[in-house]
């Protein structure tokens, strides 16, 4: 969201950039106190998300979060509004927020102004979220009981999703493997995906080579769609802005020692390994990923966040800590994306969310997937069957899976192959994201033409 508005900035729009007050505290802690200045044409405001103050390090649980900014957030969202009526600042002329923050458009719709709604997961994820109604509808879940997790019914195959043939229950959106008939998640997302039906439009972050035709299924369904990824190649055109640069968005702080220990490495002999900013896992699940990167004998790069396990601090054995100390650099959060872009990687084992995955494809990486929750199922299963670009671990992950599936990433055949396909995706999300020409370059100035600055719009505020 903030490299989208950044480049509305660059391309002339006053940014007012919302986050939660919790997310506010964040970056202030993770960035330094002055990092939310802001620019005179770019300021950050907060709301509150409704839920009780909570630990500042740790990612917060996402049903109560959604309940509680679905129920909470549009009084503040109106007064902040309000607020800015009687600033200096211009009109706010168009909104565009976060797809599961539809209590926007009722805002929008007060003001007579544009909507837009930012889908910030894969398109094949928002296809699978926009047919939740029917998976409740036909019966496919609630799970009837808890053996359903296990006794196959999640291989059953759907052909009724158009664009996704083949796919099955276990590759779809995460929630539906639920017993509860009253699943909070499962009511949002089609809350969620039928109001996005009435915004002014729709974007999504992906490239028209890489998911085109779930996006042609996307279109039948839902208002104008733009597409305009992978936002980070695009970010390139604006990196002459030095105003711009400062402004970021990690929650934790970034270490960048991990850079000068890659710069010390032979191209592609790393495996990095992250899991984003919200899965969590066992001790014994770390366990096994440690024993599994140390017996692969690969030298590795492992992000581990100070609360990847849930309930207790994460306990590396001493022996994997002793054993791997010549080949293994850990560390607790760090820039990605440089990390992605160096030479030194060869290959990344990702939980799959889908910046992690676009950022993966814009830098040619392949991947081993270990799906946690949400559309990465989905995004798992694309790169998997579809893309050509990765290899998906069991869920109740064991080292000897891990070190195999590690060592045929980086020295064995098929991760050659896997390495070839993600080079020819990288080249087409370039030229996706090419200046002037570049599909969704081009996405991204009509988007703002037709959209953001229509004629209603010019002539109200302009
Ligand atoms: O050490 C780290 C780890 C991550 N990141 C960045 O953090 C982001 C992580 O995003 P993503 O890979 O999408 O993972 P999540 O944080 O888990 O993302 C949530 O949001 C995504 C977009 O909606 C969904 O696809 C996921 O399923 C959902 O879990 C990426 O931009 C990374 O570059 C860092 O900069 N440093």
């Amino acid at each position: 969201m903030l490299k989208l508005a950044k480049i509305l900035n660059h391309k002339g729009f006053h940014i007012t950039f919302v986050n939660t007050e919790h997310n506010h505290k964040r970056l202030l802690k993770s960035r330094g106190s002055h990092s939310l200045n802001g620019l005179p044409s770019f300021r950050f405001e907060t709301i509150p998300d409704g839920l009780p103050p909570c630990d500042p390090d740790a990612t917060q649980d996402i049903s109560s979060l959604c309940k509680s900014t679905t129920t909470t957030c549009l009084g503040p969202f109106k007064e902040l509004l309000e607020k800015l009526k009687n600033t200096s600042v211009p009109r706010v002329s168009c909104i565009v927020s976060d797809g599961s923050m539809s209590f926007t458009l009722s805002a929008a719709q007060d003001l007579g102004i544009p909507q837009v709604l930012f889908w910030t997961p894969s398109a094949c994820g928002l296809l699978c979220y926009m047919y939740y109604r029917d998976l409740v509808e036909k019966g496919y879940t609630p799970l009837k009981d808890e053996s359903y997790l296990t006794n196959g019914y999640l291989d059953t195959s759907l052909d009724w999703i158009p664009g996704m043939k083949g796919v099955r229950l276990r590759d779809l959106p995460s929630f539906l493997r639920t017993t509860n008939p009253e699943e909070y998640m499962i009511k949002l997302i089609i809350q969620e995906t039928e109001r996005s039906k009435n915004a002014s439009a729709i974007i999504i972050n992906t490239f028209e080579t890489l998911e085109g035709e779930v996006v042609e299924s996307l279109q039948k369904l839902l208002p104008p769609i733009y597409v305009v990824g992978p936002l980070n190649l695009l970010m390139e055109h604006v990196v002459d802005d030095k105003n711009l640069e400062g402004l970021g968005s990690n929650l934790w702080k970034e270490e960048t020692k991990c850079l000068d220990w890659l710069d010390s490495k032979k191209p592609n002999s790393v495996v990095y390994v992250n899991f984003g900013s919200i899965t969590v896992m066992t001790a014994n699940q770390l366990i096994e990923f440690a024993w599994g990167l140390a017996n692969s004998q690969m030298e590795f790069l492992w992000i581990i966040r100070p609360d990847i396990v849930s309930g207790e601090k994460e306990i590396l054995p001493s022996e994997f800590v002793e054993e791997t100390k010549e080949r293994g650099m850990l560390t607790s959060w760090c820039p990605q994306e440089q990390v992605l872009s160096h030479p030194a990687i060869g290959g990344f084992l990702t939980h799959s969310g889908w910046n992690s995955t676009l950022e993966s494809i814009g830098n040619g990486v392949p991947m081993i997937c270990w799906p946690f929750f949400a559309e990465q199922q989905t995004n798992c299963w694309f790169k998997c069957t579809q893309w050509g670009i990765g290899m998906e671990i069991d869920n109740n992950v064991k080292r000897d899976e891990v070190e195999s599936l590690v060592r045929e990433l980086m020295v064995g055949e098929k991760g050659n192959d896997m390495k070839k396909k993600a080079m020819e995706w990288k080249k087409l999300a370039e030229e996706a994201a090419a200046k002037t020409t570049g599909s969704s370059y081009v996405n991204i100035d009509k988007l703002i033409n037709q959209i953001l600055l229509s004629e209603t719009t010019r002539q109200k505020y302009y």
